[in-house]
């Protein structure tokens, strides 16, 4: 069985067509052609874009020369009352200094410090979880963002100021359709600078929420009461360089962007992997064997070598960042075409694991090529779900715990099986599905 992918069209079409199939699905907007080029330019009076494909130039991009491709001022501006100056829209030095202080607290020796946060998380969802049919989505959002709250704050999502922070997030996206991929790439290019009243309401209550969290933290910190969680460690590190730490309000846009980019993206991820173990019985059964032996500490974790596998191919098929943009500083040549200076170049997870001359069999389910040495030419160049160089994602080893914990934890509790229809992949914030992600649970202790 094929795991559900968007449908493409091959035609070219006139600008205006696809200006609104864009702006209601990037994936199925994006002409087919893409899963095997190596680059595509797309020029409008509005953008000039460039699709980079070829694993050399997502190389030269992400890692190489970073600094000549730096994130847009469109994006700053356009996630401005959210994010404010976060980690995630800022470039240059002022970037490099807050990954100084954050890199550190997410490190990968300390990654043992937020396994109580993610096996607690994990058992509270497996907790809620009821029989029957139902869409996981909302589900594993709760469950994505009580590890955020429990590994930040030392707090679960049933706090009442965790769930007042989760219901504002909830609300904010619903104000702000503008935060979403289709969105950040400049089409048009007035768009993101338009901040409805709705959003930026939201976009302040979630601020002054996260503001008083902060405020509680530094009290704690000076009188020496605080838990040693991803806070503190953050709030109390030193840039190296300059000895300088966040202040109070440089605090809030961080915590912001790590509850955002943090519940998210765990949160698709799990969806479409529980999907793809509802679809798929033999791979479950495995995972839920697997499962049985699982101890709440590191070696724990690293020998679920299945789950794993199953994980990472949840994310090569839907990876829930599915694309990234970049802008060229200045005039560049791009396998002999000429980018000029402001030229944005689109770096795909989405067709890159899926491309057809970089992956056997792409559309396939098959974990089961993890294992395979051919496979690692195909993960080296082709296999960014948390992006590469010195941008990549800080809490990506975060995520892959997390990710084989709720997939080990779910499975051992629960037989799944998929629902009527086959979830359709909308690129939103996140790779989501369009009606939901359909699955029936069922307890093992009882008849399936
Ligand atoms: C499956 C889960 C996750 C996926 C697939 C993911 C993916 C990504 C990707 C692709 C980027 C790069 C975006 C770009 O350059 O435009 C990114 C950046 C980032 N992610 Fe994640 N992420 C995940 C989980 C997390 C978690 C759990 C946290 C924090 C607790 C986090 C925090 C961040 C931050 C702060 C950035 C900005 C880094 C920078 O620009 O320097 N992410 N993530």
């Amino acid at each position: 069985m094929i795991p559900p992918r968007p449908q493409t069209t091959e035609g070219r079409g006139s600008v205006l067509r696809f200006a609104r199939a864009f702006r209601r699905d990037l994936l199925s907007a994006l002409p087919e052609r893409l899963y095997r080029a190596w680059m595509a330019e797309f020029r409008s009076p509005l953008v000039h874009s460039f699709f980079c494909n070829d694993p050399a130039l997502v190389r030269l991009i992400l890692k190489d020369r970073p600094q000549d491709f730096p994130k847009s001022n469109r994006l700053r501006t356009g996630l401005a009352p959210l994010l404010g100056a976060s980690v995630f829209v800022t470039n240059g030095p002022e970037w490099a200094a807050q990954r100084r202080i954050i890199d550190p607290a997410f490190d990968g020796g300390r990654l043992h410090d937020t396994l109580p946060a993610i096996f607690g998380a994990a058992d509270a969802m497996v907790a809620r979880l009821k029989p029957g049919p139902q869409d996981i989505e909302p589900e594993a959002s709760h469950a994505a963002a009580d590890v955020i709250f429990r590994a930040m704050f030392s707090m679960p999502i049933e706090h009442e100021t965790a769930e007042r922070v989760f219901a504002a997030f909830r609300a904010h996206q619903d104000a702000q359709p503008v935060v979403n991929w289709a969105a950040l790439l400049p089409w048009p290019r007035w768009l993101p600078h338009l901040h409805s009243r709705r959003t930026r309401r939201t976009a302040g209550e979630i601020r002054s929420l996260i503001a008083g969290l902060v405020k509680g933290r530094m009290d704690a910190i000076r009188v020496g009461g605080a838990p040693d969680d991803l806070a503190t460690r953050i709030m109390t590190t030193p840039d190296p360089q300059t000895g300088r730490r966040f202040s109070e309000a440089e605090m809030v846009d961080q915590v912001a962007i790590f509850f955002l980019a943090g519940h998210e993206t765990s949160a698709s991820a799990l969806a479409w992997a529980l999907w793809l173990l509802a679809a798929h019985p033999e791979w479950q059964k495995a995972v839920a064997a697997e499962a049985a032996s699982l101890t709440p500490d590191m070696a724990g974790v690293k020998a679920l070598r299945t789950t794993r596998a199953v994980f990472r191919e949840a994310l090569r098929l839907y990876p829930p960042v599915p694309m990234m943009v970049r802008q060229a500083a200045r005039s560049e040549t791009l396998r002999g075409r000429r980018a000029p200076p402001g030229a944005q170049l689109v770096l795909s997870p989405w067709h890159l694991h899926r491309h057809v001359r970089l992956w056997d069999r792409p559309d396939e389910f098959d974990p089961a090529r993890w294992h395979r040495p051919e496979t690692q030419n195909s993960a080296r160049d082709a296999f960014i779900p948390f992006s590469a160089g010195q941008r990549v994602c800080p809490g990506a080893g975060l995520a892959m715990v997390e990710g084989v914990v709720m997939l080990a934890r779910i499975a051992q509790a629960f037989h799944l099986r998929p629902g009527p229809r086959p979830p359709t992949p909308v690129a939103r914030l996140t790779v989501r599905g369009r009606d939901g992600i359909t699955i029936h649970l069922a307890p093992r202790n009882s008849p399936a």
